[in-house]
């Protein structure tokens, strides 16, 4: 069993998450609203690394009023800092890594009272984040990027939502939302996506897509 998972980001006109400098403050305040209340809803919210290190974000629910939900990091080799802001007490957090993480630095987590899961393998089994979180009460994820962990999910079929802002910039270079080793056809996606809504944003500039993951198999 596992929970049920959105995926959420903010991209430019040319599918960006970041530009080539890490810079991704895409999303207008309304949407940021949107961000938030959804965040509310879940019960954990999930990052990669590069993400936690490049952002360095909260992950808390700041612009509406609700509950923080708990933080997860993916980090096969336990490179981010441990003075994240993620690192913090405001909510519980979680890490999930692999025997190349320093012994030290689990240690030093642990000590601060964030919940270090070590994997067997060489890399971090998606499917083994969710169970877990599942089996420890969570219904609900928010999978927040960035574009490889948004892979690592998606390639496996284990996103069920995947809400999208459309802002209106154009980067030509950067992280996209999406970033794996890709599929050469539209037949080789595992998976279909099925349009659910189209939103234009209060703003007026951006547009917010909902659309449900279809596993093929
Ligand atoms: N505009 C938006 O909505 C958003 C933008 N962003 C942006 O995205 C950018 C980062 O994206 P990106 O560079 O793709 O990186 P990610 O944040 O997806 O982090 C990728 C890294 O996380 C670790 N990781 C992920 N999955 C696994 C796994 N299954 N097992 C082990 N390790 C794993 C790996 O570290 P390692 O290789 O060391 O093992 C991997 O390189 C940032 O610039 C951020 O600002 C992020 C979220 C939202
Ligand atoms: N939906 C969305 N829109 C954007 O424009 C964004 N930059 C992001 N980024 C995600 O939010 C995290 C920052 O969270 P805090 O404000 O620090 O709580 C960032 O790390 C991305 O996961 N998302």
């Amino acid at each position: 069993m596992r929970p049920y998972v959105y995926l959420a980001a903010a991209t430019t006109l040319d599918g960006r998450i970041a530009s080539a400098t890490g810079y991704s403050r895409l999303s207008c305040p309304i949407d940021l609203r949107r961000l938030h209340e959804l965040r509310a809803r879940v019960d954990a919210v999930i990052v990669g690394a590069n993400t936690a290190i490049v952002d360095n974000p909260r992950l808390t629910v700041r612009y509406v009023e609700g509950r923080n939900p708990m933080r997860v990091l993916i980090d096969g080799a336990l490179k981010v800092p441990t003075s994240l802001r993620m690192f913090d007490n405001s909510a519980p957090t979680l890490v999930f890594t692999t025997a190349k993480a320093p012994a030290e630095k689990i240690v030093e987590l642990r000590a601060r009272g964030v919940e270090v899961y070590v994997a067997d393998g060489e890399k971090v089994d998606p499917a083994w984040v969710l169970s877990t979180l599942y089996q420890r009460g969570v219904r609900k994820v928010l999978l927040e990027g960035g574009g490889r962990t948004n892979w690592e999910f998606l390639h496996r079929c284990l996103v069920d939502e995947v809400v999208l802002t459309i802002t209106p910039y154009i980067f030509g270079r950067g992280v996209s939302l999406v970033e794996g080793e890709g599929y050469p056809t539209k037949e080789d996606m595992p998976y279909s996506l099925v349009l659910q809504s189209v939103k234009t944003c209060e703003c007026g500039q951006e547009v917010v897509l909902t659309y449900r993951v279809q596993c093929k198999k």
